[in-house]
């Protein structure tokens, strides 16, 4: 599709409808080639759907995605050589070590058996968690599963890192390793999109940032474009609304 090519994940007109109600409304977003981006939104807003159809993993009713220019549903097997994915939920074969699931993850992808060895290697060291070499990833911390999920997304040098709530249930001893991570990823000309509801991490990754409620994206650009002189949390409860606290309710209590 013409005004794809450049992005490096370009969403168009993508909507999702669960048993009649609209969860995605009409996406249309353009994730620039080398940029940190976020997509936020309130809980329930269709972060998870949106991001489950951009990658192959939720067939849209309507709509596409074209990650560099290539057609994820039309030729998935080309644009899934060019970008990783850790999904929200960790869907993880978990019966396995930490190494296993890299090798098998790198089996897979057709990878050569010693290249993978020794990116499983370095990965878990980097990722802090070669001392977990004999723990199945079913015993694995919320934090340690995000890890190897982000291990398994890069394990094969993707060109785009697709993350759903990638700091969910993370401490901020591995929030801060990720991050590290992630900026050394963008810094080596990679891209990364990422979906959260927490202002603060998104106000000091993101080079660009879009707001997504009711299944439709209200506000998108640069960080500074969409934030203007004001703080992201700010444009965001502006954006999204909320009511109002009066100050009446739950009087009850205060004694
Ligand atoms: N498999 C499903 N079946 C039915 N409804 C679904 C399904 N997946 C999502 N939904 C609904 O679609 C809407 C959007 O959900 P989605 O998980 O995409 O939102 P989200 O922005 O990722 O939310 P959160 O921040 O809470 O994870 C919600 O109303 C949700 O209940």
């Amino acid at each position: 599709m013409t005004g794809t090519e450049h992005a490096a994940l370009a969403l168009r007109g993508l909507v999702k409808q669960f048993d009649g109600k609209v969860a995605v409304a009409g996406v249309d977003l353009d994730v620039p080639a080398g940029s940190f981006f976020g997509l936020l939104g309130p809980n329930g807003a269709g972060k998870t759907t949106t991001l489950s159809m951009a990658v192959g993993l939720l067939r849209p009713d309507a709509g596409g995605a074209w990650v560099l220019g290539h057609d994820v549903w039309g030729d998935p097997v080309q644009a899934k050589r060019l970008f990783g994915v850790m999904p929200d939920g960790v869907r993880l074969f978990d019966r396995l070590t930490g190494a296993e699931l890299l090798a098998y993850h790198g089996l897979l992808r057709g990878m050569d058996p010693t290249v993978v060895d020794q990116r499983a290697t370095e990965l878990l060291d980097v990722l802090a968690l070669a001392d977990a070499d004999r723990t199945l990833v079913v015993d694995y911390s919320a934090g340690m599963k995000k890890k190897i999920g982000l291990a398994c997304a890069l394990l094969h040098g993707p060109r785009l890192l697709v993350l759903d709530e990638p700091f969910e249930a993370v401490d901020p001893v591995s929030a801060a390793l990720i991050r590290d991570i992630l900026h050394r990823y963008v810094g080596g000309g990679g891209t990364v999109v990422f979906s959260s509801h927490v202002m603060e991490v998104v106000e000091r990754l993101c080079t660009h940032v879009a707001i997504l409620a009711e299944g439709t994206i209200k506000r998108v650009g640069t960080l500074h474009d969409v934030r203007g002189d004001r703080s992201l949390e700010d444009v965001f409860v502006e954006v999204v609304g909320g009511r109002t606290a009066t100050g009446e309710e739950l009087a009850w209590l205060s004694r």
